[in-house]
């Protein structure tokens, strides 16, 4: 009888130790996301979340929790994983805690029910609004990089692509598009999914030329379609909110109608001729000085753009541009994305960004 008391004790004890330790585990977590939200983004709404949640959790942390703490008896103080020691990006150290909080309200929901029946519940909501939190977070992430990305690198094949765009990355570069007509399916996949890789460790937007499946298959950031792909509306429909979609614009129909469609971005262009788009007129100087003046979303000029000329397009008004041979046929990509970075830094005049109130309408631009 004696023995089965203790080991019944010996079981409350663990759990207890399992309720104080996660709920600890879960207040760290969301301290560090609330950091982010409230200094990296100057978002009120999003860290509030974070400190009603930190409240609530402090609530729960009861004294007889607290006191079944044997941090010297614990053995799991020593452990490490080498994935916690390294942080390449804040999407990295982001997407890490918010694991670290979604695993701990999992433990605190599942244990929680065997301590009081009412912890299961109440843990089981808050999981679900950080898995709320982190969808808004990512997203408002999202878009602020597409937002503060001055330079779009759209790839060609080239023997060497991945090296290529890590040296562009590794020169500041946030932004890149898979763009490849002529590779079949299954060899797109692989280097779609590789170049994902590479944007997501510099902490880089990728997106998918033309191809919703293969943006979807890879997880990327988002779509561009032109004029001749899928609907804005039924991409929209496959890829859900929180993706972009970029749409290429000639003239200021095609940009109203893009704007109207509901897209994120848009290129304009060609700005000059150019045989990576053969046979496509240019559509000019002019063009670029329209988008300047009416476009509402984030907009880059595209086409036959390089060091000798950029100076003209962002003279016509550009502050973004987009581009292909000058990077990826460039002997020193990192060289030539660090030069073009600088001269679009010097031309950047457009405001900072606003703390957004409401993380919903983050599609709402204030571009112009
Ligand atoms: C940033 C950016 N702007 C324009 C385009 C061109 O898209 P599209 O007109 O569909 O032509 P293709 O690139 O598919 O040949 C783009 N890809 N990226
Ligand atoms: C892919 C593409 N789209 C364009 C458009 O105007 O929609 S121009 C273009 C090619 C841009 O390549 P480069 O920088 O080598 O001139
Ligand atoms: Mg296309």
């Amino acid at each position: 009888m004696e023995e089965q008391y203790s080991q019944i004790r010996g079981q409350q004890s663990a759990i207890q130790r399992i309720l104080d330790a996660n709920l600890d585990r879960a207040r760290e977590g969301l301290r560090i996301i609330e950091e982010w939200c409230r200094f990296g983004l100057n978002h009120s709404q999003l860290a509030e979340q974070c400190k009603e949640m930190r409240q609530e959790l402090a609530r729960w942390h009861s004294t007889e929790l607290r006191m079944a703490r044997d941090t010297p008896g614990d053995p799991g103080t020593a452990l490490t994983h080498p994935q916690e020691e390294t942080r390449s990006s804040i999407e990295h150290l982001l997407q890490a805690n918010l694991c670290r909080i979604e695993e701990a309200l999992r433990v605190l929901e599942e244990y929680g029910k065997l301590y009081n029946p009412e912890m299961g519940i109440v843990f089981k909501q808050m999981r679900y609004r950080a898995y709320t939190l982190e969808s808004h977070l990512l997203v408002y992430r999202r878009h602020q990089k597409l937002r503060e990305s001055l330079l779009y690198l759209v790839t060609c094949p080239h023997e060497n692509i991945f090296a290529v765009v890590e040296a562009a990355l590794s020169a500041g570069l946030t932004l890149v598009q898979y763009r490849d007509k002529e590779t079949e399916d299954l060899s797109r996949l692989s280097i779609a999914y590789k170049l994902s890789q590479l944007c997501y460790d510099y902490g880089a937007l990728f997106i998918v030329n033309d191809r919703v499946d293969l943006a979807l298959a890879v997880n990327a950031d988002g779509v561009h379609l032109g004029q001749q792909d899928m609907p804005i509306a039924l991409a929209r429909e496959i890829l859900g909110s929180q993706k972009i979609i970029g749409r290429s614009t000639t003239n200021p129909q095609e940009m109203q109608q893009a704007i109207a469609e509901g897209a994120d971005y848009i290129g304009v262009g060609p700005v000059y001729e150019t045989p990576t788009k053969a046979g496509k007129a240019a559509a000019g100087l002019e063009y670029v000085r329209y988008a300047a003046k009416n476009s509402s979303l984030p907009w880059f000029a595209i086409g036959g753009i390089d060091t000798a000329n950029i100076k003209d397009v962002l003279t016509a008004g550009a502050q973004r541009v987009s581009v292909v041979r000058a990077i990826m046929q460039a002997e020193q990509p990192a060289l030539i994305t660090g030069q073009l970075l600088s001269l679009l830094t010097r031309k950047r005049t457009f405001p900072q960004l606003q703390p957004k109130t409401n993380v919903l309408t983050i599609n709402e631009s204030t571009e112009k």
